[in-house]
């Protein structure tokens, strides 16, 4: 009997999804690699383990991996994949679903829509939070990248994220100024590159370069990222729709540091399956 898994997506950013309690699965980086392979394994964006808890206050703990088989703090678009998997898979009957992420603690709650809500928690833009190698927390900053003088924001939604303001989505440079950002040396643990586009005060295209896996058609932590800093910068309101390539996120701010952000958007199934015993 090879290892059981789901294939779920959020808005075309997909993941492979285990339930990790009720079987042994704990992959190195290579074997993510692997399975990350869109001709030799799996294929996905992510890989998404659901464990037991470390912590009384919550119901599983909620693990993230990149196709580059690197582990990370936080994943947007998988956490509402998450709530789906164990609500409909019968390991929880709650809607509210606290979780434990490297990055703290998560809810996630099943809409009556089948839409999931998420309270991501506050947004932290001290740059020793992402990291990010500068002297001082500014609300934007120059980046000297591939020759050039580029105004990033920069902040922390557990995992890192610099986003760019773009005149168009459809032109912006993702190819050569992602790969460029992701590894700049002032980013110590790289970073996911955003390039937003407000439309108007409620409502910003976005592209995301991410960290670990390349640009995706969506990412729910970098649309959270993206809001939260042009909220900063007075460009958008409390509740904007984040358009990206895979389809729309909303997400709702008051500005205020020490109040969460909200993200809401759709939790798709795609099919289920089991490896081959040689995986
Ligand atoms: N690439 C991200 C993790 C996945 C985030 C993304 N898929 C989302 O929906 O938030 C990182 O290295 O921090």
């Amino acid at each position: 009997m090879g290892l059981k898994f789901a294939k779920m997506h959020g808005l075309g950013n997909d993941f492979m999804v285990v339930d990790a309690i009720s079987q042994s699965f704990a992959p190195d980086a290579q074997t993510v690699r692997r399975l990350a392979d869109r001709h030799f394994g799996v294929g996905f964006d992510q890989l998404l383990l659901v464990e037991k808890p470390t912590r009384e206050d919550v119901l599983f703990r909620y693990r993230i991996f990149n196709a580059d088989g690197s582990e990370v703090q936080n994943c947007g678009n998988g956490a509402r994949c998450f709530a789906r998997f164990v609500y409909d898979r019968g390991l929880t009957d709650q809607r509210e679903i606290p979780v434990e992420t490297a990055a703290g603690k998560l809810v996630l709650y099943i809409e009556d829509d089948g839409w999931v809500r998420v309270n991501m928690g506050q947004p932290r833009f001290a740059p020793h939070a992402l990291p990010f190698d500068v002297p001082t927390e500014q609300a934007r900053y120059d980046l000297e990248v591939l020759g050039q003088t580029v105004e990033i924001g920069a902040v922390s939604l557990g995992n890192p994220h610099a986003m760019l303001r773009v005149s168009s989505v459809n032109d912006a440079p993702v190819e050569q100024l992602g790969p460029a950002i992701e590894s700049h040396p002032q980013f110590p643990e790289r970073v996911n590159v955003g390039f937003a586009e407000v439309v108007d005060r409620q409502h910003v295209k976005l592209r995301v370069y991410e960290r670990g896996a390349g640009e995706t058609l969506a990412c729910g932590t970098g649309a959270t990222a993206a809001m939260v800093m042009l909220r900063r910068w007075g460009l958008v309101d409390d509740e904007v729709t984040v358009s990206l390539p895979g389809g729309d996120l909303r997400i709702r701010w008051s500005g205020d540091p020490q109040e969460p952000v909200w993200m809401s958007g759709p939790a798709e199934w795609v099919f289920t399956g089991e490896l081959c015993d040689a995986n």
